[in-house]
């Protein structure tokens, strides 16, 4: 049975959670950004909760509060509650494809009858105002009064920017120029959500079970295809859904601050005229954010042919000084393939490794090791599955410890640290791939030549940088 006390002990976690929050922001003599209000960047308050500790209070409030719902809850309605989480993804897929956002950013601060919403949006009022209470139920939008709904800071932030009208008129552009996490968050319901709904079917199946080929997935039934989903989206049919794609992952770095990139590995420490090679870099939203930083590195974006020329188009929209001058240049390539760049300083590897069951990961490693100097430096951006108790690899690598949490918070701060358990999951249904314990990216680095040596859980961020170097090399990081 919990004792009283630890319901005492996680409600005062989270108290002074709260007096370590709000004495931030008096400090910089701003008040915290209402939840009821669309997010405003420019609003100072925002740098505020960016700050580590701010971050770091706000995560055990997370944690606590999650703790203590579950511990005081009935666990019948709670596990019941759980099974029918798979309604919001649904509800937000809705209200996000049905530009809800867009049409109630245009209604401004007073908010839309449901009915007016709907005749924007094109569907029947009674479901949608459904949908909408729903969300607003989970601090996804607000009902101002009876079916009278406004945007809050939650749903602001999938707005894509445009004139709703523009939207319904040109669907197959909607996501271009956007801000991208409206894209991302419409991947993750749409091709996520049907994929993990057929996870247990894989799994029952023998077949698919103790597979690991990229074939074998809950996609794959999902979508009734026998096609990868990286190869099926480029089927002309998915036209859409590739732009979609490509645009969604340049979003995903809204999940963290832009700088967190630049606080891990020393980026300003490499020599001018350093080679960097974005390895399966997307539309190199990543590598760009380097190149603005230090702009004496040279940058080689590889990817897949199309995604080549959507990276194209988005360095010529951002960067367009480093297109002219050629210290950005792009590639065709196919990582299982041998690396053609045989002179790189550093491969970077951001959400690479993750897509790739172990075999397939041990491959594409292994071509960047064939190609690396003894002074090519990998640098792997993922996110790391964190143990739930003490590992001996915890200590033997820097940087990879994070501090215990106050009992009796999980060892890995419970939901606060949610989104690495959701995207392995997540990896698992669409991909065969999955996210890593440190544990089993040693073995994969080992096994491609490559020795780790350094960790960098980035501030400000989901994601942690894994500094590897060839094997039997002394490495100074
Ligand atoms: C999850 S995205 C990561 C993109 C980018 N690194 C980032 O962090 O935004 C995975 C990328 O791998 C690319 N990709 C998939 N298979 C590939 C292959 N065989 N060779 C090269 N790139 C590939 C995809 O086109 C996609 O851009």
């Amino acid at each position: 049975m919990e004792s009283p006390s630890s319901l005492r002990q996680l409600s005062d976690i989270i108290s002074q959670a709260v007096t370590a929050i709000e004495a931030e922001y008096a400090k910089a003599s701003t008040p915290l950004p209402s939840l009821d209000a669309p997010l405003d960047p420019t609003n100072p308050a925002e740098a505020v909760g960016m700050q580590p500790s701010v971050m770091a209070s706000s995560a055990l409030i997370i944690a606590a509060a999650a703790q203590i719902s579950a511990t005081v809850n009935n666990p019948a309605l709670a596990i019941i509650n759980d099974s029918l989480l798979y309604h919001l993804s649904s509800c937000l897929r809705a209200a996000a494809a049905l530009n809800v956002v867009e049409i109630l950013r245009e209604a401004g601060q007073d908010g839309l009858h449901v009915k007016d919403i709907a005749q924007k949006a094109r569907t029947d009022p009674d479901k949608l105002s459904r949908v909408l209470r729903l969300l607003a139920t989970h601090h996804v939008f607000r009902e101002l009064t009876p079916d009278v709904f406004a945007n809050n800071r939650i749903s602001s932030v999938i707005d894509k920017g445009k004139s709703s009208e523009v939207l319904f008129e040109k669907p197959a552009e909607k996501f271009i120029g956007t801000s991208g996490l409206g894209a991302y968050l419409e991947h993750i319901t749409d091709e996520g959500f049907k994929s993990s709904a057929y996870m247990t079917d894989a799994l029952l199946d023998p077949a698919t079970a103790f597979s690991q080929e990229p074939t074998a997935t809950p996609f794959c039934r999902a979508f009734s295809t026998t096609a990868p989903i990286f190869a099926w989206l480029e089927n002309p049919e998915n036209k859409d859904r590739l732009v979609r794609f490509g645009v969604g992952q340049a979003g995903s770095t809204k999940l963290e601050s832009p700088e967190s990139i630049l606080l891990g590995f020393k980026w300003d420490q490499l020599p001018k005229d350093s080679v960097l090679v974005d390895v399966g870099g997307g539309v190199g939203s990543t590598s760009l954010l380097i190149a603005k930083a230090t702009p004496g590195l040279r940058i080689i974006n590889q990817d897949r042919a199309p995604v080549v020329e959507q990276a194209k188009e988005y360095w010529n929209e951002h960067l367009r000084s480093h297109v002219q001058s050629g210290m950005v240049q792009f590639q065709v390539h196919d990582f299982f393939a041998p690396q053609p760049v045989k002179n790189a300083d550093v491969f970077l590897l951001r959400q690479i490794i993750h897509d790739w069951p172990d075999e397939a990961a041990v491959r594409i490693l292994t071509q960047l090791r064939a190609a690396s100097t003894h002074d090519t430096k990998l640098v792997i951006v993922d996110q790391i599955i964190p143990y739930a108790t003490e590992s001996p690899l915890t200590n033997s690598i820097p940087g990879l410890a994070r501090p215990a949490p106050p009992a009796p918070l999980l060892r890995n701060m419970g939901v606060a640290m949610a989104v690495p358990y959701w995207a392995d999951i997540h990896m698992y249904a669409l991909l065969n791939g999955r996210e890593r314990t440190m544990g089993t990216l040693v073995a994969i680095c080992e096994k491609a030549g490559w020795k780790i040596v350094q960790v960098y859980h980035l501030p400000g961020s989901l994601f942690s940088e894994t500094i590897a170097v060839p094997n039997g090399v002394q490495a100074k990081i």
